[in-house]
């Protein structure tokens, strides 16, 4: 097995004026290539914390993340910057495109801002990925002329820009009707087939969670894998 993200004893420890909140108690877990994996729990269960400590966004308060057999060094800017932008892709809620550039040039935007191909290249690309996303009748639409669907499309289409590793996606179905969030769903399991890429999705919707091959539910700040039911 292909080891890509492994997380040795993390905890996540939010101190405020009042409390203390230990939100990730003591969490050690292995993300392989290839691996879809869905995690539940309830609304403050620790979900986005442990998201965005899995995507370098957050440290933990303590414990290691080993991406590729090495281990991260959180005083390291550069390191953090590099393994953020070619091994990871981002999908939120909120798809956070720029308004003022068309879809084409959102999803082309990692590539423009990593300068790793010439701006020919990324056109190229960034045209393969909205076709791959059935986008490719919506290039020059500015994220105001799309709709949620199509919008949340383009940002799955920008994640996989610079070909990372694993894509973490946090509720990214979340503001969408069924019938959209359906597409979204079929569209990360063509991904997670096709292209062989790691996906990470923090859900609500159990509909998504259970399309995973690795389900996993976070309470009292433990992660838990949930087993499938066996019919007897
Ligand atoms: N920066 C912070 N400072 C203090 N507390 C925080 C901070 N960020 C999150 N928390 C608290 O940590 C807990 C976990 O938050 P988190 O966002 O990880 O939950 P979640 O499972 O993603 O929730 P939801 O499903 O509602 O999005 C919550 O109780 C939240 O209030």
């Amino acid at each position: 097995m292909n080891k890509i993200i492994e997380l040795k004893n993390i905890n996540k420890i939010y101190k405020t004026k009042v409390e203390e909140i230990h939100v990730l108690k003591d969490i050690s877990l292995t993300f392989n290539k290839g691996d879809f994996v869905s995690i539940q729990g309830k609304s403050g269960s620790g979900k986005t914390s442990l998201l965005n400590i899995v995507g370098l966004l957050d440290e933990p308060t303590n414990g290691e993340i080993i991406i590729h057999g090495e281990k991260v060094d959180y005083k390291n800017e550069n390191m953090k910057n590099i393994i953020r932008n070619e091994k990871i892709g981002f999908v939120f809620q909120f798809h956070y495109l720029l308004n003022e550039f068309t879809a084409l040039e959102n999803v082309m935007m990692p590539s423009l801002i990593n300068k790793n191909m010439t701006h020919e290249k990324a056109k190229k690309k960034a045209k393969e990925l909205l076709s791959l996303v059935n986008l490719s009748n919506r290039t020059k639409h500015k994220p105001m002329e799309l709709s949620g669907g199509e919008k949340q499309r383009v940002a799955i289409a920008r994640a996989m820009m610079n070909d990372p590793d694993i894509i973490l996606a946090d509720e990214p179905t979340g503001n969408l009707d069924t019938e959209t969030s359906n597409i979204i769903n079929d569209l990360f399991i063509k991904i997670n087939k096709e292209r062989q890429q790691s996906i990470i999705i923090v859900t609500h919707s159990l509909e998504l969670a259970n399309l995973a091959k690795y389900k996993y539910k976070i309470e009292n700040g433990k992660f838990n894998m949930i087993l499938p039911t066996i019919k007897l």
